[in-house]
């Protein structure tokens, strides 16, 4: 088995969380083993080496485990997109449903602006609610997003169709 479908294994599957019917995939296995950690981070950054990218944005509270090692990686500057009432400036504010919920996210409104090329990075794909939504936070701010990389994608919730125009990129497809 290829090394990056061999991490697979360490997403684990917790039935019913976190409701009834919701089949949950935990990265926190992936996360605490070194090496997985490693050989993670350096596919989902693979296809971006080298590519016009001015900052990283990840989404709280997975996203920053990912983004915040992407943004290090590429040697640019980390974004926090926040839950409600977390950032203590002028924020903008975007609201999405998601797989098992609906929820907010926030950036400060100098996190990025016109100019920045923005790669927008989370553990994890689904229905697309967060990452679209990210989308149109990042954009009102006057930034572009210049692509989206997830390490885990559940290919039957549709996300990807949801994201249809922006390069998407993900590692385990489930
Ligand atoms: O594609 P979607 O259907 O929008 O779902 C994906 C989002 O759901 C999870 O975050 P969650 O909101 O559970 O927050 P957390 O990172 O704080 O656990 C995950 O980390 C993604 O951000
Ligand atoms: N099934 C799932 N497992 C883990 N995180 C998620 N975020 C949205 N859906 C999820």
């Amino acid at each position: 088995m290829n090394p990056v479908e061999s991490l697979k294994a360490k997403v684990r599957d917790i039935p019913d969380f976190p409701k009834p019917g919701i089949l949950f995939k935990d990265i926190t296995p992936l996360v605490k083993d070194p090496a997985s950690l490693r050989l993670a981070v350096h596919h989902l950054l693979h296809p971006f080496l080298g590519r016009d990218i001015t900052a990283v944005a990840g989404m709280e509270a997975r996203g920053f485990i990912f983004g915040a090692l992407a943004a290090w990686e590429l040697g640019v500057g980390f974004v926090p997109l926040r839950k409600p009432g977390k950032l203590p400036y002028n924020v903008q504010s975007v609201s999405y449903d998601l797989e098992y919920g609906s929820a907010s996210l926030e950036a400060h409104i100098d996190a990025v602006g016109p100019g920045d090329k923005v790669l927008l990075i989370d553990d994890l794909l689904a229905t697309g609610g967060t990452a679209q939504a990210s989308c149109g936070l990042i954009e009102s701010l006057g930034a572009e997003v210049v692509a989206l990389g997830f390490v885990v994608e559940l290919e039957a919730l549709g996300g990807r169709e949801k994201l249809a125009g922006y390069p998407v990129h993900s590692l385990l497809r489930f």
